[in-house]
């Protein structure tokens, strides 16, 4: 710090200019996770995306909805590094990743469930959240270190089963994983991307083709992993009637452009959402 000098009650810090630029991003990291500013992309002539501008709070389950060819995927795929923009920026925990190859976008911890590979259907739900997971491995160059890498190991498997119970595969953990429902499957991605160590875990139509009762069950766990774990969760859905209570806020977005934005009441009684889903 430079100085700092007192005004009546208040303590005036002047920082250096590197300081101040830690400040700015200890702030971002505070809040906002994700951040997109003026995004364009055009395919051709179409305008997907046009000036979108969205702010994903940390540890909120955010929700991107809109008809059809409304530009949801887009926007994702442009922030997860699967497209460039054209224009604007894209900021993740505090970074510029604009154009960002999607490889070190998921190393940040920004994981867009398909990208981990698929589940190997024939491995067990527990082989795969073990496949996922960051961890040394073994190795000949190891052999010595034998016991260490066998403490890893049994750390491993708890922890997987920790996540496993996390997203209600637990009584599931032998089972292949070709035996699963396709709910099931998508919350073994969930499981996957936990053990690959994601902040942010962005998801399409995560209840897609599910019946009500499961699908209520899986927001619930989807809810719970950013109220006790902090995770970020990015949704895209098309049932909004069963995924709108679980969202902390919501952006409405149609023909490439957020028409509205807010909580999950304020957009369901947002006049230009209406017309958009009836109209
Ligand atoms: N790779 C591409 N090449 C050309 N046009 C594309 C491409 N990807 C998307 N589009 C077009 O961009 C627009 C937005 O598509 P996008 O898939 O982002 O919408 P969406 O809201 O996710 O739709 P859905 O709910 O049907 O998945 C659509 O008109 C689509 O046809």
């Amino acid at each position: 710090m430079k100085c700092s000098c007192e005004l009546g009650d208040t303590t005036i810090l002047i920082l250096e200019p590197e300081q101040y630029v830690g400040a700015l991003k200890m702030d971002a990291r505070r809040s906002t996770i994700l951040q997109t500013e003026n995004l364009t992309k055009r395919f051709g002539g179409l305008t997907a995306l046009n000036r979108v501008s969205i702010k994903v709070e940390r540890g909120s389950l955010t929700m991107i909805m809109g008809p059809n060819g409304s530009g949801k995927t887009t926007l994702i795929n442009v922030c997860s590094g699967i497209l460039k923009p054209d224009e604007g920026r894209v900021l993740f925990d505090g970074e510029d990743i604009t154009g960002a190859p999607p490889h070190e976008i998921y190393k940040l911890g920004f994981i867009r469930t398909f990208q981990i590979p698929m589940p190997f259907l024939k491995l067990n739900v527990l082989e795969n959240v073990l496949v996922a997971m960051k961890n040394s491995g073994e190795s000949p160059l190891k052999a010595p270190l034998r016991p260490l890498w066998m403490k890893e190991e049994e750390e491993n498997v708890k922890r997987a089963m920790e996540i496993l119970g996390r997203v209600g595969l637990s009584d599931s953990w032998d089972k292949e994983s070709f035996k699963l429902g396709g709910g099931q499957l998508k919350m073994l991605e969930v499981a996957r991307a936990l053990a690959a160590g994601a902040k942010l875990i962005a998801l399409d139509e995560p209840i897609g083709g599910v019946d009500p009762a499961y699908a209520n069950e899986i927001l619930g766990y989807l809810s719970d992993l950013r109220k006790n774990l902090g995770i970020t969760l990015l949704l895209i859905e098309h049932r909004i009637d069963l995924a709108l209570p679980f969202a902390d806020y919501v952006y409405v977005m149609d023909r490439g452009v957020v028409i509205s934005q807010g909580t999950p009441e304020e957009v369901s009684n947002d006049p230009k959402v209406l017309e958009v889903y009836l109209g």
